[in-house]
């Protein structure tokens, strides 16, 4: 038989561990008390929206970079999740609209795991539902997946415009095989003017005729076609594009494909991919 651990040696590895919950409790409820200087700092009342998906995706890198040890990555970022959507939601409080016609549970995962249990989560039965609860409130987020597939549509479309709904992050914000929350969504909310991100920049375009040579073209702009629907015998598209070229180029390279260009309107834009493992 195994010897058990000696009585004395076990308490005493317990304190340590009360010691170091207790630590991390005050220094929760410390990072806590920065909120009410921080939402001054930020003019949070003004604009209704807290969030600034740049410093939370910057936060995500550093945790990545430096965490080791037996605990699971999927853990730390959970936990930083949790801890930077609800303390936001302190800032300004909002819901989460998910889109769930491709199944509830998903994306149910995904709104959890980014945004933890005390921001509430609100089904839709599409993107276009989404969008317009997002445009309908004053400071919502939703989410969406990326494949949507065709049978949904152009739904690009209800983004376009001063003042609607923009994408202001693809998540998760740390991609890797076998990611517990793993499915890609795009999340929109109000436009956040000066916080947006704007690495990868994405477009909803109309196009009189489409030809394959503009997606080719398209890798010379870091781009891609994220989607794309038929619409009344035009094909309109949502392209990702880095955010280097301007427009005038995005539009030049793709009527040198052969492509009309039908205006290219910015419905949002995203960080940088960030992948590990
Ligand atoms: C605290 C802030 O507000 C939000 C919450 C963050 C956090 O808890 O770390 C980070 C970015 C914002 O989305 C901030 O802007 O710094």
């Amino acid at each position: 038989m195994p010897d058990a651990p000696a009585p004395l040696a076990l308490a005493d590895l317990r304190r340590e561990i009360d010691r170091l919950d207790e630590a991390m409790h005050r220094l929760l409820m410390e990072r806590g008390e920065i909120i009410e200087r921080l939402i001054k700092a930020k003019g949070t009342q003004e604009s209704g929206s807290a969030f600034r998906p740049g410093r939370e995706i910057d936060i995500m890198r550093r945790l990545a970079a430096r965490h080791g040890g037996l605990l699971p990555l999927d853990t730390v970022e959970s936990i930083w999740r949790v801890i930077i959507a609800t303390f936001t939601y302190v800032q300004a409080p909002y819901s989460v609209h998910a889109d769930v016609s491709g199944g509830d549970g998903p994306m149910r995962d995904s709104a959890r795991f980014h945004f933890g249990y005390t921001v509430p989560y609100m089904p839709h039965p599409s993107a276009e539902a989404v969008i317009e609860a997002v445009a309908g409130s004053r400071g919502d987020l939703g989410v969406f997946r990326l494949d949507q597939g065709a049978s949904a549509g152009a739904w690009w479309r209800g983004l376009v415009g001063e003042g609607r709904p923009k994408v202001i992050a693809r998540l998760p914000f740390i991609e890797r095989p076998g990611h517990p929350a793993g499915t890609p969504v795009f999340c929109i909310s109000k436009p956040l003017a000066d916080a947006a991100v704007r690495d990868v920049v994405l477009y909803a375009g109309r196009f009189e005729r489409w030809r394959d040579d503009a997606r080719e073209a398209l890798l010379a702009l870091d781009g891609e076609i994220v989607a794309s629907a038929g619409v009344q015998g035009t094909l309109s598209a949502l392209l990702a594009v880095g955010g280097a070229h301007p427009r005038e180029r995005v539009e030049a390279v793709l009527t040198e494909a052969g492509v009309g260009p039908g205006a290219l309107h910015e419905v949002g834009g995203h960080a940088e991919r960030f992948q590990v493992g």
